[in-house]
């Protein structure tokens, strides 16, 4: 069994001007030039993507999109394809954030859609899913999450399942400076790992499953120990190019 891809990934979020992101680009690939593993990813928003494609492609950094849409091509005003960010050099993109489940109302059936447009593209999809406060108060965070895993990988076979990406990012640790405990968290990446056994062992023993939350230069290392989690899906941390490279030194 080959190992698992240790993957550190920056959602930047609505972040970052054009000329920001390429001040970004140069001041991280000076500090993380040669680093092989683990594979760090950039999730910039659209408007960054041309510039960054200039700045990292052939380099060591990955390219990620926070969002797609699940048509290909068509009267869908303000919409992004997966063609259209596959011509900027992605290779990556983030699906069902909590933010846009929450802000922008997207349904597990919409992020089951966008999953497969973007395996369809050759996109690998991170797909997040995680659980509110009340949910894990009243202990329905595992329910919540497997339900999210089922509802959006659902039709998917093993092929397809070995392309993606699961972040669990509970969302109660988002941008609150609250990590889950590095055992809560390899908890419930254990159980998506369950979840995803289900319909293909092999591709669950394979995939990369990457924790959420508040995580920082500071407690990256003592996540990347835990057996069931791979790497990171870094917001507010990636946002400065040396504290990123930091973090991803100590991962
Ligand atoms: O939502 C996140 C990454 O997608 C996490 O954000 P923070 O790292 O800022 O908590």
């Amino acid at each position: 069994m080959p190992e698992r891809r240790q993957i550190i990934a920056g959602n930047w979020k609505m972040h970052k001007t054009v000329a920001e992101a390429s001040y970004y680009a140069v001041e991280l690939l000076e500090r993380v030039g040669a680093v092989g593993s683990p594979e760090i990813v950039v999730c910039a928003p659209f408007t960054a993507l041309a510039a960054l494609k200039d700045e990292l492609e052939e380099s060591v950094v990955h390219l990620g999109a926070q969002n797609m849409s699940w048509a290909a091509e068509g009267a869908y005003t303000g919409e992004i394809s997966a063609r259209m960010l596959k011509e900027l050099a992605c290779t990556y993109v983030i699906l069902g954030h909590s933010e846009r489940r929450e802000l922008m109302h997207e349904t597990d059936e919409e992020i089951a859609r966008k999953v497969k447009a973007a395996l369809e593209a050759e996109l690998t999809p991170i797909l997040c899913v995680g659980e509110n406060l009340r949910q894990r108060e009243e202990g329905r965070a595992s329910d919540v999450v497997r339900g999210q895993v089922e509802q959006d990988l659902a039709g998917l076979g093993e092929e397809e399942l070995r392309r993606i990406v699961i972040a669990y990012e509970p969302i109660w640790a988002i941008g609150t400076g609250k990590t889950a405990s590095s055992q809560d968290a390899q908890e419930m990446c254990a159980d998506i790992r369950w979840t995803v056994a289900q319909m293909s062992g092999s591709a669950a023993s394979g995939m990369s499953i990457l924790y959420g939350g508040s995580v920082k230069p500071e407690n990256i290392a003592e996540l990347m120990r835990k057996p069931d989690i791979d790497g990171a899906l870094v917001g507010g941390a990636s946002l400065d190019p040396a504290g990123f490279a930091t973090l991803v030194e100590n991962a």
